[in-house]
């Protein structure tokens, strides 16, 4: 760096795809930005191919990059989720100042976000863990950042992380989430309805082409047709693409060629077990997780020839009827995704004491994300017409969808197991649905059987007060005056 080198305005290490993209988006936006990573030949390629993007600032040390910023620095660490990350946070923090930002942009756990804002607190720097999605094309043009930390921290990150960010009708997908975990704890739930979303276009391909009988070709029109509607999304929009493809080597659809099990890093899995532990029912997020262990679960798939399916296929007798009733059974299915989604981030956010703005986290999620949608829009609508709201079903736009599909809804859930097509999330998200419809749920009796059993008591309906029947006496019931916990009441660790 010679003397006339401007100090960088923010720095980025780790130049993988999302690392040298938000690289270049910063500098493409006017920021000087240094850059750095673990292996030279990284930031070399990356100024050698895109150096005219702006004005970089590159450093073979992590001590040079250090001093090539402008105090108090910014930092973005941009490498693999993990031992990585701690690495390069114990790397950086020797050679930090009090006052400093340093920005973790990977998929973290939010635990590991909470430990190490922690720990950065202590010698006096900020520590950030920001959710960024968009994938690869999103960090360059604009993706969707989710940032945590403390609010000071946001005061003089957030302009910089706003400017690089989606912009949707003129406003940013960027806001301060909440703080320590609570960014990357809304990213890890972002990601488990990605999951939840991407099951859903899959079971709804699979509708199309074996129980209509449609080739990959005619679904990419009708993917494509549903993107112009309600369903209008990044992720219905490159189904049509994907289905389009025909394999150069074999004349083949692409999706025929690929093999059928889809692989996973971990962020949906997280969201599930998460939700379990705060007790929230995340069914469509949990059944997509497991559809995709399914798909990958070899040695149980290779006796597929073994187990026998219905002894009727699936005739479907009016296919433009057919393709209506998966699309409203999609529609009402991603509904219950993101309220599930929701409930999750709600549930957290009391859990870790933060205060996430739920219809900002809808409006961050328009643009540059992996799971943006039109619908979107209709959710902070929601959230603001009811702060309180306890579920996205009960909103009124969204209970009207719902109920003005789930004719639809029932009849391809009922088809679809009649003739043996698996449909975990619609299924699953028609019973969620369901479930919450229903007044009186078979709980009770789930209730007497852990009595009976275990004597873990009971609540009566008519009378308040927790109870105990004498099973093996004279079956009298007793009043007890233990405290007994809620159904949903949070599983503590070792109990
Ligand atoms: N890919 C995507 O679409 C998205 C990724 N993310 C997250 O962003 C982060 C970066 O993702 P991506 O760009 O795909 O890159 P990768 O997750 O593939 O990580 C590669 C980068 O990590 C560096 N690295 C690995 N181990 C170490 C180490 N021990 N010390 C220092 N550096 C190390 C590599 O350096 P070297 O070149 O020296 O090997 C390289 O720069 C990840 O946390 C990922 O989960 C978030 C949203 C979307
Ligand atoms: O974070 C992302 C988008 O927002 C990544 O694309 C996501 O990690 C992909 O996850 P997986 O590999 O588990 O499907």
């Amino acid at each position: 760096m010679s003397d006339s080198t401007p100090k960088a305005d923010i720095g980025v290490t780790g130049l993988a795809v999302m690392g040298s993209n938000l690289a270049r988006n910063f500098a493409s936006k006017g920021f000087v930005t240094a850059v750095h990573n673990r292996s030279y030949s990284k930031t070399t390629a990356l100024i050698d191919e895109h150096g005219g993007d702006g004005q970089f600032v590159p450093s073979e040390s992590a001590a040079d990059f250090v001093a090539s910023l402008a105090t108090p620095r910014k930092i973005i660490i941009m490498v693999k989720a993990g031992g990585p990350t701690d690495a390069v946070i114990d790397e950086l923090s020797e050679l930090l100042e009090p006052g400093d930002i340093l920005i973790d942009g990977g998929n973290a756990l939010f635990e590991d976000t909470i430990r190490r804002e922690k720990a950065a607190r202590e010698k006096g720097i900020h520590f950030v863990g920001c959710g960024i999605s968009g994938g690869e094309e999103g960090a360059l043009k604009g993706p969707s950042i989710m940032p945590g930390g403390s609010k000071e921290a946001y005061a003089s990150l957030g302009p910089i992380l706003e400017k690089i960010s989606a912009h949707v009708d003129g406003e940013p997908c960027c806001t301060h989430i909440g703080t320590d975990g609570a960014g990357h704890f809304v990213k890890m739930v972002h990601n488990g309805i990605e999951y939840a979303d991407m099951q859903l276009i899959a079971e709804a391909y699979d509708l199309l082409r074996r129980g209509a009988g449609m080739e990959p070709a005619e679904i990419a029109e009708v993917f494509a047709e549903w993107n112009r509607g309600d369903l209008d999304s990044f992720l219905i929009e490159i189904t049509a693409e994907v289905l389009k493809q025909v394999d150069a080597e074999t004349g083949k659809p692409f999706v025929d060629v690929v093999v059928d099990a889809a692989g996973m890093k971990g962020t949906g899995t997280w969201t599930v077990q998460t939700a379990l532990t705060l007790g929230i029912p995340v069914t469509g997020i949990a059944e997509s997780v497991f559809a995709r262990g399914l798909s990958s679960s070899t040695k149980q798939r290779a006796g597929a020839g073994n187990l026998p399916g219905p002894s009727q296929p699936w005739s479907v007798k009016d296919r433009d009827a057919f393709v209506e009733d998966v699309r409203l059974a999609l529609y009402a299915s991603k509904i219950v995704a993101y309220a599930q989604g929701f409930d999750e981030i709600v549930a957290g956010a009391a859990q870790y004491d933060w205060e996430i703005d739920r219809g900002a986290v809808a409006r961050i999620w328009r643009g540059g994300c992996i799971i943006r949608a039109r619908f979107l829009n209709r959710i902070t609508e929601a959230y603001a017409d009811n702060p309180e709201l306890a579920s996205l079903l009960f909103a009124p736009f969204f209970t009207d969808v719902v109920s003005k599909g789930q004719d639809s809804w029932r009849r391809v859930v009922a088809g679809a197991a009649q003739s043996g097509i698996p449909t975990p999330v619609f299924a699953s998200s028609l019973a969620y649905y369901d479930g919450l419809r229903t007044e009186r749920l078979p709980a009770a009796l789930i209730q007497g059987q852990r009595d009976f059993f275990g004597a873990h008591t009971y609540q009566r309906v008519d009378k308040e007060g927790t109870f105990h029947t004498l099973w093996s006496g004279d079956r009298s019931e007793i009043q007890e005056d233990g405290h007994t916990p809620g159904v949903n009441a949070p599983v503590k660790s070792g109990s």
